[in-house]
Parts: C-alpha cells; sequence; structure tokens
C-alpha cells in the first residue's frame, strides 16, 4: 500500500526511484515530473519539485497524486538510458498502481525527455549503441499510459542548435552521448529519420501541449523554446505558450506561476 512520501524502486541502479509526494488510490489525475540538469547533474533530483509540489498540496491540489521519477545520469549512462529509464519508470506507475490520465511535466532536459518519450521507440532504437555496455539494450515493450497534458518548462528540444547556441554546452553534451550523430538522432527536431513523418507514435489521441519559458533563465535563452513551438506548428500542433519573467533556470520549477499553470490543466483535464 502506497502512502504518500514513500518511494519505489523501478530498477537495480539507485537513481531508478519514484517518490509518491502525494498519493491516493481515489485520485484521478496525476502529475508526474521529470528534472533537469544536463543529464549529469547529481543536484537535480525529483526533489527539484518540493516546493512548486508544497504549493500545488497548500490549494486543493491533493486531489492528484504528485510524483517525481529520478533517472540513471551521464557520464556512467549514456542516452537512450534516462529516456529508457523514463518509460519504464511510467510503466511501473501505470502496472503497479494504475496510475493514467497523467499530466507530465518536464524542466530543461527533462522537457527534452517529454519530446522523445513521443517517438521513444524510434528514438531508443536509434541511440542504442549494441557496442557500448554502458547502456542498457532492453528497451521496454511500449508506453502504455494516457498522456493528457505535456507540460515543457524551460526545455532543450535541438541539441544540434543548442550547441550552435552555446558551444560551451558541448561539455556535458558529450557526457551524455557518443557522437554528433548520436545527439542528432536523439530528437524530432534534428535528426533526418522524422523529418518526412515526425509523427508523433504514442497511441490515443495527442496530448495538450503546453510550453513555458522564463525570460530571465540564465542559461538558455528563448531560442530553444521558439525553434520548438515552430516545430510543433509545422505538425499543425497549437501549444499554449507561456513567456514571462518566471526566475533564473533552477527557479522557473519552484514558482507560482508554474504551481498556477498546472492547478488550471488539473481543473481543465476530463477525469
Ligand atoms: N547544472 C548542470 C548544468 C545544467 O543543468 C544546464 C546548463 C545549461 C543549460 C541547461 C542545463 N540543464 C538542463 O537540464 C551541470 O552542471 O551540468
Amino acid at each position: 500500500m502506497i502512502r504518500s512520501g514513500d518511494t519505489v524502486k523501478y530498477g537495480e541502479h539507485e537513481l531508478q526511484q519514484i517518490k509518491f509526494f502525494n498519493y491516493s488510490e481515489n485520485n484521478k489525475k496525476s502529475v508526474i515530473f521529470i528534472h533537469g540538469g544536463a543529464w549529469r547533474d547529481p543536484n537535480n533530483t525529483y526533489d527539484d519539485f518540493q516546493e512548486i509540489i508544497g504549493n500545488i498540496l497548500s490549494r486543493d491540489g491533493s486531489r492528484a497524486n504528485l510524483i517525481g521519477v529520478n533517472y540513471r545520469l551521464s557520464p556512467q549512462f549514456k542516452h537512450p538510458s534516462h529516456l529508457i529509464d523514463v518509460v519504464t519508470a511510467l510503466n511501473t506507475l501505470n502496472v503497479h498502481y494504475s496510475i493514467d490520465n497523467i499530466i507530465l511535466v518536464g524542466h530543461s532536459v527533462g522537457a527534452t525527455l517529454l519530446l522523445q518519450l513521443l517517438n521513444y521507440k524510434q528514438i531508443i532504437d536509434l541511440g542504442v549503441d549494441k557496442s557500448d555496455p554502458r547502456i542498457t539494450t532492453n528497451p521496454p515493450a511500449s508506453l502504455n499510459v494516457s498522456l493528457k497534458d505535456l507540460v515543457f518548462v524551460d526545455g532543450i528540444y535541438d541539441i544540434v542548435d543548442l550547441i550552435d547556441e552555446y558551444p560551451g554546452y558541448a561539455l556535458f553534451v558529450n557526457e551524455a552521448f557518443n557522437s554528433l550523430q548520436h545527439y542528432k538522432d536523439s530528437s524530432q527536431l534534428s535528426s533526418t529519420v522524422f523529418q518526412q513523418n515526425p509523427l508523433f507514435a504514442l497511441a490515443g489521441e495527442t496530448p495538450r501541449f503546453t510550453v513555458v519559458q522564463s525570460l530571465q533563465d540564465e542559461l538558455l535563452s528563448a531560442r530553444q523554446t521558439h525553434g520548438f513551438v515552430k516545430f510543433l506548428d509545422s505538425l499543425g500542433i497549437v501549444p499554449l505558450v507561456f513567456f514571462g519573467n518566471y526566475g533564473l533556470h533552477e527557479q522557473v520549477y519552484k514558482l507560482d506561476q508554474l504551481a498556477n499553470i498546472l492547478l488550471e490543466l488539473l481543473n481543465s483535464t476530463s477525469q
């Protein structure tokens, strides 16, 4: 029996862990948070969302499950290990805890992982380097959750363009990926594989897209988000877009403005 505050493991590694900040089997909706940290920073964990979760709970958000997911980090583990972990965690939540009707929130590379989720099979298959023992080669069978809402917060969506804007970021990109081709093929925005028909491969109806970008983010300008919105537009997807003074890169996921957006989504999703 899961109680609020409990953590469960979805794999052998210590970071393959899920935290139930708030949980009741009567809750119909779930908000699941995926942290950032450039695929490598151990200071970024599901506890990044402690503040915003407290905020949501203090404003009648307790009717929703509020869950955080940790995942294995680079350089020990390379792409697509992070994505395999997120898919495995979501499947664990669905199969063992009947979690469905999900609002998924990703910050920074957590937003990268949300986008990759939409074509996770192809991206895992393209990314698995059979010769690299650090990459687990047992990709999950299928992603059997219904994603109602995807909330992208100050995300990275096109790593090729990121390096063009911030050459110094190659330092952490090269810890998570083996080559240019490896990170080129990790995103629908930069891979030629998806150019033809980057249709999202998830079963069921297309989730609602919400894209948030702080104009005070000192690590990522709005260029990534503009490119992402343009890409969605090219697919006929019109996201809810929020540009505003939402604080620095490591503040945006703590602030009231994001809590307000999530509460709006919670109150508007169908049962
Ligand atoms: N604290 C991270 C840096 C980081 O998280 C980051 C830096 C620039 C742009 C995006 C970042 N994070 C994305 O998840 C590190 O030390 O690698």
